[in-house]
């Protein structure tokens, strides 16, 4: 099955992936982070799915979410009728659970429903009883039950039930991860009562959904990117995982394979501001929290990813599954979270200096001893070589953006300093940020090229330049700017897309190509719109779109020449650079500020307009998303000091 032919159902603790044929091929229970029991997807039926679908293979099926929710309906045409099966995973429930209803719209369909539980990532089949609702199948520390009005029967290591749905009938199945709890395992508990499940669900998404501030052009599909990214929150912790799969290959057949089920400081802070701009205010609350206790102590040992409960060890190794299309390796863990990648200080920097500029309340002294720490331990770290925002293999380098990013590690820290009193060596910050600043437009621009390269001493190009406007480090209309953008267009794309860098001319200490990245042709699109480029990036944009599968969701990369999309799926980073470009196309900076402000507060327009005042004084202008600025910072001169 093609990636762009699974949709994601998820309930904040875990995600799945629903193919089009109507098989569950996806899933780690009871988080993203456990081992997956439907392990299809990166092997066979062999390693575990759950499939509804008509007995007759010739349907014709059409799917979407309900409007503004993470509710899938799949719609089955068959010559003897049609049905419709609804999939979700209920947010509120105590235990993780998928919900299948199957209703009959007309005529009447046989059905199939083949359960195949493999617990570990695929290979541990479960002990499977009877219970009065339905089934348990248990492994180890797993436990599953099954509640239907089904018939069920075992069959070569199966649960399989076939049954027929009329018109107007309906059938559901709940499954629900118990683990093993001792005596409770053996229980059952109280049947699941599917309408109510089914009514809060709906509620729960619309009433999220609704809140959202932005009112540009292609408003559903930046509702529905926000409602991705809200499912890829760990809500018990506020963590945000970059993707809920590991080793969706980059290129197909390819070695490229990347667990990322993990939480990246990068990613995170890019989602939240995202959020906060599209004002969700709570997620920023939750995720602030987060890095307090993920970073808790100790700056120094700050890593640029974590686990979704704020674990350390995220070991890489590798399971022998086959792999999606046979790319193997299939890795759990990731190596990268090892690394130093100096970017990290200035997206979460950035994070903070937004998060505390939007939320009133969030005025804690510990905020900002954490800063102040985190601060002090980069001025001992930002002249060393680093892995870089792609995490390369290849060893460090002095990579163009992660250097840029220190800057504005600094440059955040600084503002902030400059408006609550917290006793901070705000002088010495200054020195430094005018010193990164100066190297950079030396030492990582190449006159000839007239281009930002990618670190020092070479004249490769690297697609993470075009984040240097929207950081605001320098002015888009800056010729330096404005070079760069024209030398990305000539020389990172083919196909109408962008690659992050030529990985052909790029030691990055990988073999195979990839696709291009979605992120940076999006970032293109921010840039053209901000150069005066308006209807190439309408363009290009509309144009990203069309990738999008069907029920609106992107994966990491685009494969041009097989038009596949390649990758971890649905990819966070994606999902923020699609919502950051349409806000740069609606142009939407007074229109948000307006909105935002009054709908989010529940304020009337006039305390709005006080409050946008507030803001504004304090010279806290919200950015554009992705969320990152177009908001021009000088380059720093004397005159600051
Ligand atoms: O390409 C090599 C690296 O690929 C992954 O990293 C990418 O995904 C991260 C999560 O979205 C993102 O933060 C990073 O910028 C991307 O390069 C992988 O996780 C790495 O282990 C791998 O080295």
């Amino acid at each position: 099955m093609l990636i762009e032919e699974y949709a994601l159902i998820g309930d904040g603790r875990t995600a799945a992936l629903v193919g089009r044929d109507g098989s569950i091929d996806w899933l780690c229970w009871p988080t993203f982070a456990s081992a997956a029991c439907f392990a299809k997807l990166l092997g066979s039926e062999q390693n575990g799915f759950w499939k509804l679908a008509p007995t007759n293979p010739k349907w014709k099926v059409a799917r979407r979410y309900q409007p503004h929710t993470l509710i899938l309906e799949t719609c089955f045409e068959t010559s003897t009728g049609s049905v419709q099966v609804l999939d979700y995973m209920p947010v509120r429930s105590a235990h993780s659970q998928i919900i299948r209803t199957v209703k009959g719209l007309s005529g009447r369909v046989k059905m199939l429903g083949v359960l195949a539980l493999r617990f570990d990532n695929g290979s541990a089949v479960p002990w499977v009883t009877r219970t009065k609702l339905g089934m348990r199948a248990v492994a180890g520390p797993d436990a599953v039950e099954l509640q239907t009005n089904a018939p069920l029967e075992g069959k070569s290591l199966r649960t399989a039930s076939e049954f027929i749905v009329g018109q107007g009938e309906s059938v559901d199945f709940v499954l629900t991860y118990k683990g093993f709890d001792g005596y409770r395992a053996r229980s059952s508990g109280a049947p699941v009562h599917v309408q109510k499940a089914y009514d809060e669900t709906r509620r729960l998404w619309t009433t999220w959904a609704e809140k959202c501030a932005y009112d540009g052009p292609h408003r559903e599909m930046v509702v529905r990117s926000l409602i991705t990214l809200k499912a890829l929150i760990y809500r018990p912790t506020g963590a945000i995982v970059a993707a809920p799969t590991t080793s969706l290959p980059e290129a197909m057949g390819g070695t490229r394979n990347w667990d990322y089920r993990y939480c990246w400081l990068r990613d995170t802070t890019f989602t939240l501001l995202v959020l906060i701009n599209s004002g969700y205010k709570q997620e920023a609350r939750d995720w602030m929290d987060w890095l307090q206790r993920s970073v808790a102590g100790s700056p120094e040992q700050i890593q640029i990813m974590y686990g979704i409960s704020g674990e350390r060890t995220l070991l890489e190794y590798e399971v022998s599954l086959p792999g999606y299309e046979n790319s193997a390796p299939v890795r759990i863990g990731n190596a990268a979270a090892q690394q130093l990648q100096l970017d990290t200080y200035g997206e979460v920097l950035d994070a903070f200096f937004w998060t505390y500029a939007s939320l009133g309340d969030r005025n804690r002294s510990r905020d900002f001893r954490l800063l102040r720490r985190i601060v002090e331990h980069l001025e001992t770290l930002w002249e060393q070589a680093d892995e870089g925002i792609w995490e390369v293999r290849g060893g460090p380098q002095h990579f163009t953006y992660s250097k840029v990013m220190t800057w504005v590690a600094f440059d955040r820290a600084i503002k902030i300093a400059e408006k609550v009193s917290f006793e901070t060596p705000v002088k010495r910050w200054r020195q430094i940020r005018d010193t990164i600043h100066a190297e950079v437009c030396t030492r990582e621009f190449d006159p000839s090229q007239n281009s930002f390269v990618q670190h020092y001493e070479t004249k490769q190009l690297d697609a993470s330049a075009l984040l240097i406007a929207l950081v605001g480090f320098l002015p888009p209309q800056d010729p330096r700017v404005l070079g760069t953008i024209s030398a990305i267009e000539g020389k990172l794309m083919e196909g109408g897309l962008v690659m992050r860098y030529d990985n052909r001319e790029s030691n990055d200490g990988l073999p195979d190509e990839e696709g291009k990245f979605l992120a940076c042709s999006f970032w293109l699109v921010s840039n053209l719109k901000l150069i005066g480029r308006d209807e190439d990036a309408r363009k290009l944009f509309e144009n990203l779109l069309k990738l999008a599968n069907e029920t609106g969701l992107l994966s990491e990369e685009y494969d041009t020449a097989r038009k596949r999309l390649v990758g971890n799926f649905p990819q966070a980073f994606s999902h923020i650079a699609l919502v950051g470009a349409a806000y740069h196309l609606a142009d939407a900076g007074k229109q948000r500020q307006q909105a935002s402000v009054a709908r989010n507060t529940g304020l009337k327009p006039s305390t709005a307009v006080r409050l946008k005042g507030r803001r504004k004084a304090a010279g806290l202008v919200l950015r554009e998303a992705q969320g990152l600025s177009n908001t021009a910072h000088p380059e720093p001169s004397s005159k600051e000091e």
